[in-house]
């Protein structure tokens, strides 16, 4: 039964739908914890099932609301209602009168690409609609007639009750119809010999030949149409934006090192081809040979080496349009969609999901996604458990402060076996693997040797021009993202709380949060750029979750302490960009509101009677938790990292390029985060993972930055 509960249309926070709507299932899943009818009544979920007329309900007249008839749980309830209510691009273009954050609901790709100079473009008119939108859905659903399903809560953020960021079902195995043609290239590319640079010692001519025989085979490879299926079904689009990104990640990487005598190859490949032949019978010389001598010059040459061929660009880029995903390898593309059941008959389980693709083809490398991959799927009870504190937050009496304080405990135990997972991966990950045979692999066009200076999307963007794109990172997981934003982990370059004493730095910071509802901004830091490369839908999810707020229409506002009431953490600032700003000492607006969780955990008292839980404790032990976890993450990055750059490459992974410090991480979240990680003076950049190691220190004292201090 659903009971209307008074004023419920004005204490609708449409925010609160972000986690609430992610599962209507959730609330059957809570252990009996959730409360009485009416509690449910008045929780932002259930409120969410009233027949609400709110003025955003007005803006949808006209909507179809057979869902209402359609048990809560069952996938159609979500779609129907979430394509209505909570699309992005509706809500926000049509209700005037939507929340005051409304317009940074939804951060397209492409409007957050314009910010980054050498980064994502917008890609030029693009036919096809983006799959994840509620456009893309709409217009595949209609296509097909046929909701999509590949997710429970398709419509809105992509995100299962059942498996979180990981889609439900798995990941397609294998494209059909003419698109097999990239799977044969990418299974010919386990065949070939492809190695990182060409090869090192451990290579011959004939190997090396043979992975120039598959280079050219991708050059000469149609450009092949994106219909069909492949956009009709995002099981199949997915599945194409791996293969194409291994494929276009295997042709560069494996191509040698530009040489200065370039010709040497060509003279070389001529010998190989000619030896054996009788004499004066050099003319018997093939074709073929003849060509692959050209290849190996032109290779040696470098012609080729930071050029994705419009084969691979073209429709690389446009499924990526079509996911609202960056055209290059990514943590999505490498742990979210790149998995398989073992026993299909048990379903999703810890134990039952192995890799489907690796560039190296070791077992190192299986672990290192397969670690991620759990990560993601114990994940999922920490979505759950953030999504009904935010149920009760919203009702925030002493008993939802309980609940509460009960969820954030059972978040303590979720964030502690993500931690044991985490360091599961020395079980079979090896190191030195790691480093030297795995890693390279995943370059992006923003890390050097070869990429340093960018890709070019061969058919795709003008002559010349190049996108400096990020390999794939586990900081691009939506998981560990949506941590921090629940507790409130501010990873930011603005840090509104610790600059909140400070005039100059309120204005700065005021000025600085419009600009970021407009998306990402230039000096974004690395973690905030690293949501560009998440699937749109999670991305959106996450900026949704940030914007969440109960203040506008909760007494709880009123009754959380002046500048947040809080003592802050003793530590500095862990950012150079507040750090540096000239502290006035002049203590005047307070800052912007905390996070509903945090502001709970912070307020004293309701209607004068003061709080007598466990609520602040439970806060600061859940933010302990992540510490943890970092901690453990910062000692598996020096172990797999730091040390490892110190040393010399096995043989058979050499010889690396010239230029190669054993630094490319280093370099890379220092070009990336620029200001962020500080370096130590006198420190010589890229030879100990100095700003790498400042970097994920910095996230750390984030971490504990948020502490309210009730533990210390
Ligand atoms: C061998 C295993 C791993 C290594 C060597 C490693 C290394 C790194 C490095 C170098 C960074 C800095 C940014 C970058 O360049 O990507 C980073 C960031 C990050 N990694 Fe890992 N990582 C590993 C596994 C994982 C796993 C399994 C997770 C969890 C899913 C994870 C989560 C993160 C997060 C969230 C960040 C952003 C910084 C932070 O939040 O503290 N990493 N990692």
């Amino acid at each position: 039964m659903q009971a209307r509960v008074p004023g419920a249309e004005m204490k609708q926070p449409d925010a609160a739908s972000a986690l609430a709507h992610t599962s209507h299932q959730a609330r059957l899943h809570v252990d009996g914890q959730a409360g009485s009818s009416l509690r449910e009544a008045v929780s932002p979920s259930s409120l969410d099932s009233l027949s609400l007329k709110s003025s955003q309900d007005a803006c949808e007249e006209g909507f179809d609301d057979g869902w209402r008839d359609i048990p809560a749980n069952h996938f159609l309830a979500q779609q129907g209602r979430k394509a209505s209510r909570f699309s992005p691009p509706r809500t926000t273009a049509s209700c005037s009168n939507s929340s005051p954050d409304a317009g940074a609901f939804h951060q397209p790709l492409a409007e957050l690409a314009a910010v980054l100079p050498d980064g994502l473009r917008p890609q030029g008119p693009n036919p096809l609609p983006a799959q994840n939108t509620h456009e893309g859905l709409a217009a595949v659903a209609h296509e097909t007639g046929m909701p999509d399903t590949s997710t429970l809560a398709a419509a809105d953020f992509d995100i299962d009750v059942r498996s979180g960021f990981l889609p439900p079902e798995a990941p397609l195995s294998h494209l059909s119809g003419v698109y097999e043609e990239w799977e044969s290239k990418l299974e010919g590319a386990a065949h070939a010999g492809l190695s990182l640079y060409g090869g090192g010692p451990t290579t011959n001519f004939h190997r090396r030949a043979s992975a120039r025989r598959w280079r050219r085979s991708i050059r000469e490879m149609p450009i092949l149409p994106l219909q069909g299926v492949v956009l009709a079904d995002i099981r199949h689009a997915r599945r194409a934006h791996l293969v194409l990104s291994f494929l276009a990640h295997f042709y560069l990487h494996s191509q040698p090192e530009p040489t200065e005598d370039f010709l040497a190859p060509l003279a070389q490949g001529w010998n190989e081809a000619t030896k054996g032949k009788g004499k004066g019978r050099e003319h018997d010389v093939s074709l073929e040979a003849a060509d692959d001598a050209a290849d190996a010059a032109q290779e040696a040459a470098g012609i080729y080496a930071a050029t994705v061929p419009a084969s691979l660009a073209v429709p690389w880029t446009g499924l990526s349009r079509h996911l609202d995903l960056p055209p290059i390898l990514t943590y999505a593309t490498t742990v979210l969609w790149n998995w398989q059941y073992k026993d299909p008959a048990r379903g999703l389980a810890l134990d039952n999901v192995k890799i489907r693709n690796t560039f190296s083809g070791t077992a190192s490398e299986e672990h290192f996604y397969l670690i991620s991959l759990l990560i993601e799927l114990r994940g999922v009870e920490a979505l759950e458990l953030m999504r009904i504190s935010l149920d009760e937050a919203f009702v925030a009496d002493h008993l939802a402060r309980r609940r509460i304080a009960h969820y954030l405990r059972r978040l303590v135990d979720v964030v502690h076996d993500l931690t044991t997972l985490l360091a599961k991966m020395k079980e079979a990950c090896d190191p030195v693997t790691f480093y030297w045979g795995i890693r390279p692999w995943f370059r992006g066009g923003d890390s050097a040797p070869r990429g340093g200076q960018g890709w070019i999307y061969e058919g795709v963007d003008e002559p010349g021009e190049k996108r400096l794109l990020n390999g794939p990172s586990a900081g691009q997981s939506s998981l560990i993202h949506a941590l921090d934003v629940f507790l409130d982990v501010d990873h930011t370059r603005l840090k509104p709380r610790v600059a909140a004493h400070s005039a100059r730095q309120q204005s700065d910071v005021a000025h600085a949060l419009s600009e970021r509802d407009a998306g990402i901004k230039e000096n974004a830091t690395f973690m905030e750029k690293m949501q560009m490369y998440m699937p749109g839908p999670h991305r959106a999810f996450l900026t949704h979750l940030r914007n969440l707020s109960f203040d506008d229409d909760h007494e709880t506002s009123c009754r959380v302490n002046g500048l947040d009431g809080v003592s802050r953490s003793t530590s500095p600032p862990s950012d150079s960009a507040s750090s540096s700003s000239d502290d006035m000492g002049m203590d005047t607006v307070p800052p912007p509101p905390s996070h509903p969780i945090r502001s709970l955990a912070i307020a004293k008292e309701v209607s004068g009677k003061p709080f007598q839980d466990d609520l602040a404790s439970a806060y600061d032990a859940a933010l302990i938790s992540l510490r943890v976890l970092r901690d453990e993450h910062m000692r598996i990055a020096a172990l797999y990292i730091i040390s490892q750059a110190r040393k010399q490459p096995p043989p058979e992974y050499a010889p690396l390029p010239k230029n190669f410090t054993g630094a490319v991480e280093v370099e890379r979240v220092a070009g990336a985060q620029q200001s962020d990680a500080k370096e130590a003076s006198g420190v010589p950049k890229g030879t100990g993972g100095t700003d790498l190691v400042s970097f994920l220190k910095a996230c750390r004292s984030n971490t504990t930055d948020a502490l309210l201090g009730s533990l210390r």
